[in-house]
């Protein structure tokens, strides 16, 4: 990055690097965001003389300016979100997901509308969508298909427009789990912007968040429990997202 006899330093660089500064945090940093907020909160009482990254020049004037920077682009924001999250059970293995999803938004503020496709009113369901900033469908699987009344909400929710929406698919399973793939499919569909680990590893280079959401049977041991929230939190950072 520096050339021979270059100085490390930004205000020797000879040019404004705050551009640079920026760029860097988008494509880096931004999915971190949520960490960078604890770390500024741990540095306000710092008397900070120098920022020496890794990466880029070292930092000696304009401190404030440049935490500020980070600490604005990392900050949420204050507009209500909204998902909702549908489900179709057997045994209420995918309702106890859903309801750790639920619990996981309501924790980051963001109100949730529960629904049970095979209790309540399909077009009340549909209205639900359609103010929703995401939608999580979820379904058991039942002989290699979705169980219940979803396949027909879905049928709907592709004849709607649902562009800007965040979507994903999340289901228990027993060995192989087709329904949540199936769920997938539908959701690949509508023209929301459906959430896949290949996507997630690929925009982010995080390795810890699945989608769809597949959980074996019931979600109680830890692991599964934190499967689920790492989803609901990945997805809860994108909805809080200034930028
Ligand atoms: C009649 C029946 C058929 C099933 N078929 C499948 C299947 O084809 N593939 C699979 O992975 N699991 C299958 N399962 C397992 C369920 O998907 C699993 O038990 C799941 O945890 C049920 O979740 P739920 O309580 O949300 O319905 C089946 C279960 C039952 C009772």
């Amino acid at each position: 990055m520096f050339k021979n006899n270059a100085s490390i330093f930004a205000d020797e660089a000879g040019f404004d690097i705050t551009e640079d500064f920026i760029g860097y945090y988008q494509a880096i940093i931004h999915p971190h965001r949520r960490y960078v907020r604890t770390l500024i909160e741990a540095i306000s009482d710092l008397d900070i003389e120098m920022i020496a990254p890794s990466h880029g020049f070292a930092i000696r004037h304009d401190i404030a300016k440049f935490i500020d920077l980070y600490a604005s682009m990392s900050t949420e924001t204050k507009d209500d979100k909204k998902v909702v999250i549908v489900y179709a059970t057997l045994k209420n293995n995918t309702k106890k997901m859903a309801n750790i999803l639920k619990d996981c938004f309501v924790e980051n503020q963001i109100k949730v509308e529960l629904w049970d496709v095979d209790k309540a009113d399909e077009t009340e369901i549909l209205n639900s969508i359609a103010s929703a900033d995401a939608v999580f469908v979820g379904s058991s699987t039942k002989y290699a298909d979705m169980t219940g009344k979803l396949e027909d909400l879905l049928q709907q929710m592709q004849k709607m427009n649902l562009e800007g929406k965040l979507a994903a698919a999340f289901g228990s399973y027993g060995w192989s789990g087709e329904a949540i793939e199936v769920v997938q499919d539908y959701l690949n569909g509508t023209n929301m912007k459906v959430q896949s680990t290949s996507d997630v590893i690929k925009s982010t280079g995080m390795t810890h968040v699945e989608f769809p959401v597949r959980i074996r049977f019931y979600p109680t041991e830890d692991e599964k429990v934190k499967k689920i929230k790492n989803a609901a939190e990945f997805v809860s950072d994108l909805l809080l997202s200034v930028i």
